[in-house]
């Protein structure tokens, strides 16, 4: 069943000279896929992840998300049903620098009012799960780069969102944080069958994924599924990277650990 269905969508950006950033994509994710979107710079990644975070709407095409047209709804319902179906991560984490990791991690609930109870044994459950026991009364200034995202990462997990938007999840973490990350939110996909999609440059990252699609110049221009080992999917997407025009000169040297 698929969980976001984009269908011919196009976005124009009006300027001195009209700029179309999205041009007739079509494409759709299956519930519980994991799914990288990549793409040179100025491709459209972010345009598109934009639309799907519904804090933007296509110029023409239709969109739905879990069986829901989000240019239906009101300022008010769209903000609804981001904080109720979607869960953001992005590059530079994002947290209240004077909330704690707890804190941080209910605030959605909290913006929800669910009771103390059910929060507590939700906030818990993820504490647990993240490994983030030792730091849990800790601010945000006092983690690693790692537990910042980890922390990130539950924060959008804590309400049990349909769909998971990441940009650039582990660009700002160094590898062994990265991979962290990375195995987490493959356990996140395959436990609790959260839909993910995520941006990013990386082609390790892009390895632990089911699927990469490929943009260009806002065009569908191609896409892998994993059928193998990450290490032969990581080839595979080197090669549809140098077709694309990225530049994988810089990654010779990069090993997959
Ligand atoms: N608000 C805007 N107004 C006008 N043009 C824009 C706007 N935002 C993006 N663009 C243009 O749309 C195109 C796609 O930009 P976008 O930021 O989506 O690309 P990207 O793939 O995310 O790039 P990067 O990898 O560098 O972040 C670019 O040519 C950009 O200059």
């Amino acid at each position: 069943m698929a969980v976001v269905k984009a269908n011919h969508i196009t976005k124009i950006y009006d300027g001195k000279v009209a700029h179309s950033a999205i041009n007739q994509l079509s494409f759709e994710v299956e519930k519980g896929e994991f799914l990288a979107i990549m793409g040179p710079s100025g491709s459209g990644k972010t345009t598109l992840l934009n639309i799907l975070s519904t804090i933007d709407q296509p110029t023409s095409g239709t969109l739905t998300i879990d069986g829901q047209d989000p240019q239906s709804l009101s300022a008010k319902q769209s903000a609804l049903f981001r904080r109720e179906r979607l869960g953001f991560v992005f590059q530079d984490f994002n947290l209240l620098p004077s909330l704690t990791v707890e804190e941080n991690m209910v605030l959605p609930l909290t913006l929800a009012n669910q009771t103390v109870s059910e929060m507590q044994t939700r906030l818990d459950e993820l504490v647990t799960e993240l490994h983030l026991e030792s730091v849990r009364a800790n601010f945000p200034n006092e983690l690693s780069g790692g537990q910042a995202q980890r922390t990130a990462i539950g924060r959008a997990l804590i309400h049990q969102p349909t769909v998971l938007l990441a940009d650039e999840p582990t660009g700002n973490l160094d590898s062994k944080a990265s991979k962290d990350v990375l195995e987490l939110l493959t356990r996140v996909n395959r436990e609790l069958d959260t839909t993910i999609i995520m941006v990013t440059h990386d082609p390790i990252a892009a390895s632990y994924c089911d699927r990469v699609l490929f943009i260009k110049d806002g065009e569908y221009f191609n896409e892998i599924y994993k059928d193998d080992l990450r290490q032969t999917f990581f080839q595979r997407i080197l090669n549809l990277l140098s077709l694309l025009g990225g530049n994988v000169n810089d990654l010779s040297t990069v090993r997959l650990s």
